[in-house]
């Protein structure tokens, strides 16, 4: 069982995935260490958003495995996986994601009162995060009603929330301008290099992946060397 902020290295071994007739993974081998912030790299189609959804237990690959320390995850049944993310992983996606109904301060708790935390402890957590990534006033307004780049930071706030093992981001900043999007990503390799997360990455931007430790190239399916 993985525990809740504890910081686990997370490996894919030899992973392939088809869509069809599509190969997309074609026996992809990466590992992340605890801490560590990679960028995942590669051409259109080389299969960057398909490590990172296997890696985060989103998709089963058809070969390979995926662990978390010792435990394998890939083969879990899905409702024992969507607990694992929940607990144990964050997302930053292109377009946010947050819940539009809700406040980002709601949101930003939500990962929190999803895992039973007391609702005072979720609310000091949130105003914690929000007042890092300087969106602290708009606590209140919903996703709607903020600019992008706000409402990236708060999706940035909600992967921390709970101090997740590893945060995935696939494209964090791909719809935001270049200064919004240094922000973000200040803001994301800060404050998980600062609680120890790691950060998977998918980018096209070597600007981006400029933030990370190290970065994966994949190619056809496949990590290049
Ligand atoms: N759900 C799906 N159904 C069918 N084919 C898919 C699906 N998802 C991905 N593919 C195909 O698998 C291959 C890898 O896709 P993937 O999205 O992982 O690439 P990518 O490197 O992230 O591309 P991009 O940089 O364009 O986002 C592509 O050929 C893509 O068309």
């Amino acid at each position: 069982m993985t525990t809740q902020g504890s910081k686990m290295t997370l490996q894919g071994s030899d992973l392939a995935v088809r869509f069809g007739r599509t190969v997309a993974l074609d026996g992809a081998d990466v590992t992340i260490s605890p801490g560590e912030i990679v960028a995942i790299m590669g051409p259109s189609g080389s299969g960057k958003s398909t490590l990172l959804h296997v890696l985060a237990g989103i998709l089963r690959p058809a070969h390979g495995e995926v662990r978390l320390d010792a435990q394998r995850i890939d083969n879990l049944s899905d409702s024992r996986r969507s607990s694992l993310r929940l607990r144990s992983f964050g997302f930053v996606l292109q377009f946010g994601d947050l819940v539009p109904e809700l406040s980002l301060r709601e949101n930003v708790e939500l990962p929190l009162r999803l895992l039973g935390r007391p609702r005072a402890e979720a609310r000091r957590r949130g105003a914690e995060l929000l007042g890092h990534l300087a969106v602290a006033e708009l606590a209140d307004r919903r996703p709607g009603q903020v600019s992008g780049g706000e409402a990236q930071r708060a999706a940035v706030a909600r992967a921390l929330a709970h101090k997740p093992s590893v945060i995935f981001a696939d494209e964090p900043t791909g719809a935001l301008d270049s200064v919004a999007g240094e922000v973000v990503l200040d803001a994301l390799t800060g404050l998980a290099r600062k609680e120890g997360s790691s950060v998977v990455m998918v980018t096209h931007e070597a600007r981006v992946a400029a933030y990370a430790d190290r970065t994966v190239f994949l190619r056809d399916g496949r990590v290049a060397a």
